[in-house]
């Protein structure tokens, strides 16, 4: 290209750019007046992003992909929130962990996250109003449930306000070349996204579970012979050479992350809501509890089986289920739900994520 051809491409850039200034700061100053009209209500207003979201993930034609469009808007939306009130965010750190890239691709750059030590912490923190809301793993494609966070919201006063998938890839790291490696540190979550890959490659290193993926990165930092599997943002902060990228056993490896806070979302169109239910001890009392749902036609999308902590071999299960708690034919199912089990706690509906 020549220079006079970039030149009339960039002066059309500039004036875009102009233009997009303008448009921010406008949108920004509607975002100002709605937070006045809020009157010290919730700022954030989940149902709405999503349906934000959506609508431009629609009408989008490209090139710029859909995900694309989300995380600009997702970044837009946060800035105009901020104007309207800060909006604080505990999540299981410590920082550059993947819970904290899952709270910043749900709230942007614009919040003030705040790192913590425990999931047990991140619920005390929101319970005590100390933040607004809190991020936590869920589940994991490769490696199930994260039992901590189902046993907290059985017991928490929080509800869910959200979800947040997270594509995880994971990394091998360390000072030392890959023949020399005798030992991996790292979360046992990332060790079970991995056993494939190290059974392959590093049969005989010993691997050592730390309490999470930045720890493990800083002990490879400071150990000959120990490498570590994280995330390719613990090798920059703790400076591990990258020895191999994408390691994970399936590439898909997904794990999901729940937004707790204080707040009833709103439907939005397209939600799901999250229950915890238990049967009594009879036979086809567990069938009984799947019934309702079947019988309103509301899809059960996740059922998750979990000691009860109450007795010997006592159950609860988490269910998720397509649709708003204040949708007709869920409410309908939820009330029948009421009579046959032995106990039912709605944990929340939040938008399906887009
Ligand atoms: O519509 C609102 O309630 C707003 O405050 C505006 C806005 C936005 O920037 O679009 C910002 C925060 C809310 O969470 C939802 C949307």
């Amino acid at each position: 290209m020549s220079d006079d051809a970039l030149k009339q491409f960039r002066v059309q850039i500039d004036r875009i750019d102009d233009e997009l200034l303008r448009l921010f700061n406008q949108r920004a100053a509607l975002a100002q007046q709605i937070g006045h009209a809020k009157q010290g209500g919730a700022v954030l207003r989940p149902e709405r992003e999503a349906q934000v979201l959506r609508r431009l993930n629609e009408a989008n034609q490209g090139p710029l992909p859909n995900g694309s469009i989300s995380q600009l808007f997702t970044e837009v939306m946060s800035h105009c929130r901020a104007l309207e009130a800060p909006l604080s965010i505990a999540y299981l750190g410590p920082a550059g962990s993947f819970t904290e890239a899952a709270a910043l691709k749900r709230f942007g750059h614009a919040s003030v996250c705040v790192p913590c030590a425990s999931i047990d912490e991140v619920f005390r923190k929101v319970e005590s109003n100390e933040v607004r809301y809190g991020v936590v793993p869920v589940e994991n494609s490769t490696e199930g449930a994260v039992g901590r966070t189902l046993d907290l919201m059985l017991q928490s006063p929080l509800k869910l306000c959200g979800e947040v998938p997270l594509q995880v890839h994971q990394c091998l790291m360390s000072n030392s070349t890959l023949a020399e490696v005798r030992r991996v540190y790292s979360h046992p979550q990332s060790l079970g996204q991995c056993q494939g890959w190290l059974n392959a490659n590093l049969p005989h290193a010993e691997r050592i579970a730390v309490s999470s993926n930045s720890e493990a990165a800083r002990l490879a930092s400071q150990q000959a012979d120990s490498a570590a599997v994280a995330g390719k943002q613990a090798s920059e902060r703790f400076d591990v050479p990258l020895l191999v990228e994408n390691i994970e056993d399936d590439p898909r490896n997904t794990t999901r992350f729940l937004v707790i806070g204080d707040q009833q979302v709103s439907p939005s169109g397209c939600d799901k809501t999250s229950l915890v239910i238990s049967a009594a001890n009879r036979p086809g009392a567990v069938h009984d509890l799947l019934t309702p749902l079947a019988h309103h036609g509301v899809s059960m999308t996740k059922l998750e089986s979990r000691p009860a902590r109450s007795g010997l071999w006592e159950y609860v299960f988490f269910v998720d289920i397509e649709g708003h708690q204040q949708d007709t034919k869920v409410a309908a199912a939820l009330a029948e739900l009421g009579q046959v089990a032995s106990f039912v706690k709605v944990l929340g509906s939040y938008p399906v994520a887009v």
